[in-house]
């Protein structure tokens, strides 16, 4: 199943920047293992912001949850999920 997401960070003004740097590593080495696994195949900084456009492939709802949960930062996150099917004009199958 692929899952489309925009992931918005939000850190909290005054929040320690030693733990926002430590929890950004911990963020990037779990992404980094994610697009080794193929779980997450796109990630794409959304110019301007501190947001991302990503999409995953996983097996389940149940999955993609847990994976995004998984994140660091995912408590400072805003999410937009959208689920996604193949469009019938597509030239090709694509991921
Ligand atoms: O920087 C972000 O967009 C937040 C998050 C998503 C992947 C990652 O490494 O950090």
């Amino acid at each position: 199943m692929l899952f489309h997401v925009m992931m918005n960070v939000h850190i909290p003004q005054g929040f320690d920047q030693e733990k926002l740097k430590q929890l950004q590593s911990e963020e990037h080495e779990r992404a980094r293992e994610l697009q080794l696994q193929g779980k997450w195949l796109h990630l794409w900084r959304v110019a301007g912001k501190y947001a991302n456009v990503s999409v995953f492939e996983v097996e389940s709802p149940a999955e993609f949850h847990e994976v995004l949960s998984s994140l660091p930062l995912y408590p400072f996150m805003e999410v937009e999920v959208a689920a996604l099917c193949r469009h019938p004009g597509a030239l090709e199958p694509n991921k």
